[in-house]
């Protein structure tokens, strides 16, 4: 097995960093991603480890489409910026994030304004609050931004308990994102009648297969959205999008603008609105100029490796 540790700076800043590292590994079925968060421990790590193997080592079940439509991931970013990167990013729905912290409330009103006059009234669009709302100010805010019409609000509270009340409360369609962590979640938040969508991410759900059991446990549509990876972490979201039995939702798979580059020539990019089912090969060139010497990210996989073996 042969392991590779890049860093590529990000053209945004994203979940308060700016830029994406990790290892990619090689097995006999192609490259896999190992590219958790930096605040996570080595448990969660063994998870995002998994997926990387499930990738190196066996490869994918079988596709049943070959086109994967994605939104446009549009950060806290000011109106004006947000306007732009909807207009360019050639789909035809967007992803808005709010209620960032050190913000107020009217640069989220004023951010999926501009989103919505970049789209027209066909586009959809959807709002993630990364959990960053209270039950009575989701309510409120909900409500306000509905204005603009709204295909969803994913995580607009921390815990499963608010997310179910939220629910009740407005006719926004919920979608549960930091909720769908772990393999025995889905059922406390099909129990807790919490979500009508639930957002599935690859990595930190142990790859494509255990993803489609979680699916499948939580009843509920799925959006394959992506942890923000290059081409080769991308590739197995977008295995799992293409492997699921219905896609009912653009995916959050559109991610490589947030990148400066990637470690492949053919990028995983969107063209009109959507990304052709496809594994492309890690490029040395591509490489080349990301790739970082880092003991720390050794010792990162070796104690998930740990985890794992437990
Ligand atoms: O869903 C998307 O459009 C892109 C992915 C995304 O937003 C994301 C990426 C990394 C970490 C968390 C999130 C999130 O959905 O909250
Ligand atoms: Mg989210």
């Amino acid at each position: 097995m042969t392991t590779r540790v890049f860093g590529i700076p990000m053209s945004l800043r994203f979940r308060g960093q700016t830029a994406r590292e990790g290892v990619l590994l090689r097995g006999p079925a192609g490259w896999g991603e190992f590219s958790p968060f930096p605040e996570y421990g080595p448990a969660e790590c063994a998870r995002w480890l998994a997926c990387a193997r499930e990738a190196a080592f066996e490869g994918w079940p079988d596709p049943v489409r070959s086109t994967i439509p994605v939104n446009a991931t549009i950060p806290a970013v000011p109106a004006a910026r947000a306007f732009e990167l909807a207009k360019a990013s050639g789909c035809g729905t967007a992803k808005i994030k709010v209620a960032e912290r050190g913000q107020d409330f009217a640069a989220d009103l004023a951010r999926v304004e501009a989103v919505r006059d970049a789209l027209g009234p066909d586009g959809k669009i959807r709002v993630d609050a990364n959990g960053g709302w209270d039950v009575d100010e989701a309510v409120l805010r909900l409500k306000e931004l509905d204005r603009f019409t709204l295909e969803y609000a994913e995580q607009p509270c921390p815990s499963l308990d608010e997310l179910a009340q939220v629910r009740r409360r407005v006719d926004v369609p919920i979608a549960a994102d930091e909720s769908i962590r772990k393999a025995e979640d889905p059922l406390r938040v099909r129990a807790a009648e919490a979500a009508d969508i639930a957002v599935v991410k690859v990595q930190p759900l142990g790859g494509v297969r255990a993803a489609l059991r979680v699916v499948e446990a939580c009843g509920l549509p799925a959006v394959v959205s992506s942890a923000v990876e290059t081409s080769v972490g991308l590739a197995a979201g977008l295995a799992l999008a293409a492997a699921l039995p219905e896609l009912p939702y653009a995916c959050g798979l559109g991610t490589m603008s947030l990148l400066t580059g990637d470690v492949v020539a053919d990028s995983l990019t969107p063209v009109a609105g959507a990304i052709a089912v496809r594994r492309p090969e890690v490029d040395e060139a591509a490489l080349a100029r990301f790739e970082i010497e880092s003991p720390e990210w050794v010792r990162r996989m070796e104690e998930a490796a740990a985890c794992l073996a437990r």
